[in-house]
């Protein structure tokens, strides 16, 4: 099996002949191959699609393939997908121009069909191996969830979705309940056994769109995507009742857990600058204390 498999490839051209021509080429990589015929339209299916490469005219009519890969490159997300300028003849002065655009290769008209598979394959390999270590960086190796790196990150998406589409965001913060005292009785590794399976209760009583993450030692945080505060207060209290029914045992000692839950929403926040990751975050924060001062065990939106 083809190694490029579910790697996808958006072709920028205005030549429908070049479309044709690359995706014959291209035919046998089993690639999934994304067809714009303008700059617009390609910077609007870069955006919607996030390919795993680009292939781009450089002599494109209105707006061409150097405007285009600078506007790709000016927004973070685009900027990573990795560019191959397809051009008829090119100087020395515009290849250098292309590379310090961030283009990563060219290819000159007419292809070569083993030429350019071998291009897009090495581009879509760095592609791949560039993927895997990103997301590396973002996984909590003990719990396999994401990290606060991944977290503070995600929030600041998700807070400029709520601003564009006004969708609710809500944040919860969990945090274990007395777990010096675990620690201290039972030993290092079984506190990290405990913090695990925390981190599995976790993950199963939240739903596939919220970013559930280990924020710091014992501490954890979700973000519930298009969540109003009441729905997130829902989640928050399936997720201690959950907690509470584990049946963790130290040999045969059973080892009772709970946790503690603060929760905040963007639609319940009041304040006139707008809703900020630092804000919800912090309402958030201050509900967790007020869930430890009432007792524990507890959640407080
Ligand atoms: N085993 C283990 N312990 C950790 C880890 N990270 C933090 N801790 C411990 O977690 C404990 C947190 O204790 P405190 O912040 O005092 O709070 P607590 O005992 O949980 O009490 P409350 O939060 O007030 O209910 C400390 O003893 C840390 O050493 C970890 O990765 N593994």
């Amino acid at each position: 099996m083809s190694d490029l498999v579910h790697q996808s490839v958006l072709i920028v051209d205005d030549s429908l002949d070049i479309h044709q021509l690359v995706g014959a080429r291209l035919r046998s990589e089993r690639v999934n191959l994304l067809h714009a015929y303008d700059a617009a339209e390609g910077f609007q299916l870069a955006r919607a699609e996030q390919p795993d490469l680009i292939l781009l005219d450089l002599d494109m009519p209105n707006t061409d393939g150097m405007t285009l890969c600078r506007q790709l490159k000016a927004e973070y997300d685009l900027s990573l997908i990795p560019v191959i300028f397809l051009t008829g003849t090119i100087d020395v002065q515009t290849k250098v121009q292309a590379f310090e655009l961030g283009a990563v290769d060219y290819v000159t008209k007419p292809f070569d069909a083993i030429e350019l598979k071998a291009r897009v394959r090495s581009a879509l390999r760095t592609k791949r191996y560039h993927d895997l270590l990103t997301t590396k960086a973002q996984i909590d190796a003990m719990t396999g969830l994401w990290n606060r790196g991944y977290f503070n990150d995600r929030l600041t998406v998700e807070m400029s979705v709520l601003e564009r589409k006004g969708r609710p965001v809500a944040v919860a913060m969990v945090d274990i309940d007395h777990f010096k005292p675990i620690n201290d009785t039972y030993g290092h590794p079984f506190g990290d056994t405990v913090i695990q399976r925390i981190a599995v209760v976790l993950s199963s009583v939240s739903r596939d769109s919220d970013v559930v993450c280990r924020y710091g030692g014992e501490e954890f945080a979700i973000i519930l995507r298009d969540t109003p505060s009441a729905g997130a207060m829902t989640v928050a209290k399936r997720i201690r009742e959950a907690v509470e029914a584990l049946i963790l045992t130290f040999g045969r000692t059973p080892v009772p857990v709970t946790v503690s839950i603060g929760v905040a929403g963007s639609d319940e926040i009041e304040d006139s600058a707008g809703v900020t990751s630092e804000t919800l975050l912090e309402a958030a924060d201050r509900a967790l204390y007020r869930a430890k001062g009432a007792g524990r065990n507890r959640v407080e939106g």
